[in-house]
């Protein structure tokens, strides 16, 4: 047995997004590998047959193919691949043969759906006419963002295309972006969101029809939040979304909705499950790719879809009249992404002893598919974590997990490092987690919690952040460091802290209020709540609903009150600042202010650059990178490992 190291993140394997062929007998999936020569992801097609049990590589994978749709009639299948350069739609026969690439847009293709008669609509954005100059003339609020980079003058509109290669024709015109197109049965209309609101400081998505006899647009649902992944029902009669009607505000549940193609009532299915639609437990061993959309049953009774559940992601089932029931039975999983078709559910699941594999589900009976990552793991030292939980000072309930090294004894004393999960409104939870598992490799117990503010445990438990950054959430973290540093086996001389995005203003806010640590590692934070606001993709809206209002003119004195750029002075932990040069949602300013305040202070301090990555560093940052990150991180948390008790 060999322990998992930074380097194991090459040879890790990430499957999702499965889909039903429609006779059901075949699920294709994306599997994603790292080409560690070529410093890649490769994305292949791979096709699974039910009766043979023959699992197949469909596409090459040379770059990223993702995706996958079968045609309605299953002749054809669709997929999203990069290999021409830039994320074009391509379609195949599904009895196999050379890919036909159908787009040829400068930006791409964002999103798509087949049609009736085996024509496809794509939302993508139109080609810029007049892109003659490098120079960037700035004049929307939103003209840039984390991992897309400047968005161009052009919108997101929708086109239709032939699998015979023509096309693609333009469906929607305007100022206005387009996207997540799904067809009406009868191929006769098309419904889509879309924010057509002319001031961009507050939009808020809708969802639209447009009838592709005469063009015309009407407004199907005025969005008052969130609004995506619209799906019709097989009958025509509803479409089914998820959305929530709190503005623009990461800080509720998301939830499933429909609304009548007929009158227009739209009512959200699954508010008394209270618990947020899709998966919000992050992790680094994972490469997403999949949409996740609400799935109907045949008879447009009932609803399939994922939500978050205490750092568990399930399966459920919803009906009109809001019957909810849990279809993956047990815990300890995070469903990443599913399929559904005649009572059969296939499904992508992480553990916290492996990264996504895929699983057959019929009448509760469970099938492993795949066993990509088993070879691997076979080999490999993998630490299970142990599910803890604290009582906070007011005495809510704060969940957690401790992560002990490989042999650990009781009668040893292991160092101690926090992890810091972002968002604030994401979570921690059952997954396999490649850095966690490195850190516990290397001799340290990983303690991990999902503090107020954290998705998965009830809306109230997620408002309780809000306004109250480096409040209540700084304790709940203190607290469970508090009580987990009491442990015989934990070494109080040595613990240590790190996190990212909000989990980096967090471990800002910890040495700026706290000398406990040996040393911290900060990873694309916040130092300036200020700053951000003018500086970040989101910060002018983001910022502001985190504050629970508070803005830069009326409330700087507050807003500075709880950035740690004020309590430098009172740092002493030796910190290293890691940092994207591309980094939109935190930018590089914020690590700059960090690090000069820092020194000037003559505390220890490092800032690590990188360049060519943006805010997913350590989630999909070349594999490169990612490795180094990583040995920043070990290695500056060896560097202040003191004396062990
Ligand atoms: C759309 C939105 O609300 N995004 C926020 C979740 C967001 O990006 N928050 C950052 C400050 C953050 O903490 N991001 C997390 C997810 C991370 O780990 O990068």
């Amino acid at each position: 047995m060999r322990p998992i190291t930074t380097q194991t993140l090459f040879s890790l394997q990430f499957s999702g997004d499965p889909q039903f062929s429609p006779d059901g007998q075949s699920i294709v999936y994306v599997k994603t590998t790292i080409n560690q020569e070529e410093n890649k992801y490769q994305s292949q097609i791979c096709k699974y047959d039910r009766k043979t049990g023959r699992d197949i590589p469909f596409t090459q994978g040379l770059a990223q193919d993702k995706l996958p749709k079968f045609s309605q009639d299953g002749s054809y299948l669709a997929f999203v691949s990069t290999r021409s350069g830039t994320p074009q739609l391509f379609v195949m026969l599904t009895d196999g043969g050379e890919p036909k690439q159908l787009t040829f847009f400068k930006k791409g293709v964002k999103s798509y759906s087949w049609m009736p008669n085996n024509q496809l609509v794509v939302a993508a954005r139109k080609d810029d006419a007049n892109e003659k100059s490098d120079v960037r003339v700035v004049n929307t609020l939103r003209y840039r963002g984390n991992g897309y980079g400047f968005y161009g003058d052009e919108p997101i509109h929708l086109w239709l295309v032939q699998v015979d290669g023509s096309g693609p024709q333009q469906i929607t015109d305007g100022n206005f972006d387009e996207t997540d197109p799904t067809v009406s049965p009868d191929g006769k209309k098309i419904a889509f969101v879309s924010w057509r609101e002319e001031n961009q400081v507050e939009v808020t998505p809708s969802l639209y029809t447009v009838d592709l006899d005469t063009g015309l647009i009407d407004l199907t649902y005025q969005g008052k939040g969130s609004v995506s992944h619209p799906v019709y029902s097989p009958n025509g009669k509803w479409i089914a979304f998820f959305g929530h009607e709190h503005g623009e505000d990461s800080g509720y549940n998301t939830e499933l909705w429909v609304v009548s193609t007929g009158s227009g009532e739209a009512r959200s299915l699954s508010r008394s499950l209270d618990r947020p639609v899709g998966n919000q437990v992050g992790t680094d061993a994972r490469y997403e790719t999949a949409e996740v959309s609400p799935i109907w049953d045949m008879d447009s009774q009932k609803i399939y879809f994922t939500a978050t559940h205490e750092g568990d992601v399930y399966v459920y089932s919803v009906t009109l009249d809001e019957k909810i029931q849990k279809e993956t039975p047990g815990d300890t999983q995070v469903v990443t992404s599913f399929s559904y078709h005649s009572g059969v559910i296939a499904y992508a699941k992480e553990t916290p002893a492996s990264p996504a594999e895929l699983y057959l589900q019929q009448n509760k009976e469970i099938q492993q598919i795949t066993y990509h990552n088993t070879p691997l793991f076979k080999s490999l030292t993998v630490s299970v974590p142990e599910r803890t939980k604290f009582q906070a000072r007011d005495g809510l309930e704060i969940n957690g997990w401790l992560l002990k090294p490989p042999g650990f004894s009781s009668d040893q004393r292991y160092p101690l490092v926090l992890e810091i999960h972002g968002g604030p409104h994401s979570s921690y939870g059952n997954t396999f987690l490649h850095e966690f598992q490195v850190l516990a490799n290397s001799g340290y117990i990983v303690l991990y919690t999902n503090p107020r503010g954290s998705h998965g445990y009830g809306e109230a438990f997620v408002r309780g952040s809000i306004g109250d950054w480096g409040g209540k959430d700084y304790e709940d973290l203190i607290d469970a460091v508090d009580a987990v540093a009491r442990l015989p086996y934990v070494d109080r001389n040595n613990l240590f802290v790190t996190g990212g995005s909000y989990g980096g203003y967090m471990t800002n806010w910890m040495v700026a209020h706290t000398h406990i640590f040996k040393a911290a590692v900060t990873q694309r934070s916040i130092c300036n709540l200020h700053s951000m606001i003018g500086t970040s993709d989101i910060g002018f809206w983001f910022n502001v609903k985190e504050l629970d209002g508070a803005d830069i003119w009326e409330d700087e004195e507050f807003i500075l009150s709880r950035s740690p750029i004020r309590y430098a002075n009172r740092v002493q932990t030796p910190v290293k600042i890691i940092h994207s040069e591309e980094d939109f949602r935190c930018p590089m300013e914020q690590a700059e202010q960090w690090f000069t305040a820092l020194k000037r202070l003559g505390v220890e301090t490092e800032l690590v650059r990188f360049p060519n990555e943006n805010h997913d560093l350590s989630r999909n940052g070349q594999p490169e990178h990612r490795v180094e990150r990583l040995d920043h991180i070990v290695g500056w948390f060896n560097q202040y490992l003191g004396n062990k008790e």
